[in-house]
């Protein structure tokens, strides 16, 4: 999968493509992430990236110019590479929420040019006009579009086949069925006077399965009531989620 990156900090970038999961992917060649600085862009002598809102107000927005001419750079790059046309996507509190299903979502595109403001944003006109998506990782202000983009990349990245490999394949992960993940316990076996569960010692795959799916239904009642909401429980999940709140109870 192809990532360009338009941003005036492409070196917060790194984060990503050198540690983890996702670093293993761009050096295996799996995933590619560019970058594009705007303030390459920037011909006059201070090499000025903002500019003033009209009406007046606090803050900055992204200068047009540079920024509309690294996007266009990030498109050129992309119509290079092999695939369908590239998405353009802005990170902004305005955007479609993000959550799993959007990934998957995304995941489907070959190539996808991520957009990160700064200041307080950049021109509507410029949105129109450029900009084929608005996402949001969540209903929060950041300082810049950066980490909204590389949270957006990090949870497509690991869902590109082969990335996680089958010992960590993506779909054990909790969200890929709507609910939120059950406990999970390692060495040593008591621990602070805690035990773990015995099932989970017991060698029982099936049981062990039933436990895993029992717990993380009875978390997300719990927890997330609203993302059992939007599920249509089958029967073993129906029953096992009955059996976690009857045991609550006891
Ligand atoms: N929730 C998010 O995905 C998110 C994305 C970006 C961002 N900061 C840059 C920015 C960009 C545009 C308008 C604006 O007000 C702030 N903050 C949060």
């Amino acid at each position: 999968m192809w990532f360009g990156v338009v941003s005036l900090f492409p070196d917060m970038f790194r984060a990503l493509t050198e540690h983890g999961v996702s670093g293993r992917a761009v050096k295996q060649g799996k995933v590619s992430v560019s970058c594009w600085n705007p303030r390459d862009y920037a011909y006059d002598n201070y090499q000025t990236v903002d500019d003033r809102p009209y009406g007046g107000g606090p803050g900055m927005l992204m200068k047009i110019q540079p920024l509309e001419e690294a996007i266009q750079a990030a498109r050129h790059s992309a119509d290079q590479q092999p695939g369908k046309p590239a998405k353009v996507i802005y990170l902004s509190p305005q955007g479609r929420k993000l959550d799993q299903q959007g990934a998957l979502e995304l995941l489907q595109e070959d190539k996808l040019i991520l957009v990160a403001g700064r200041y307080e944003g950049i021109d509507e006109r410029l949105i129109e006009r450029e900009i084929d998506e608005e996402w949001s990782i969540g209903d929060f202000v950041l300082s810049g579009g950066e980490m909204a983009a590389m949270t957006l990349m990090d949870t497509v990245i690991r869902l590109v086949p082969e990335v996680l490999g089958h010992n960590q394949s993506a779909e054990q992960d909790s969200f890929m069925d709507g609910l939120l993940d059950c406990p999970h316990y390692t060495r040593p076996e008591q621990y602070q006077g805690r035990a773990v569960p015995d099932v989970l010692l017991s060698g029982n795959h099936e049981k062990i399965r039933r436990w895993r799916l029992k717990q993380s239904l009875g978390r997300t009642w719990e927890r997330r009531p609203d993302l059992l909401d939007a599920l249509e429980l089958n029967n073993e999940q129906q029953t096992l989620l009955t059996e976690y709140l009857n045991e609550r109870e006891t």
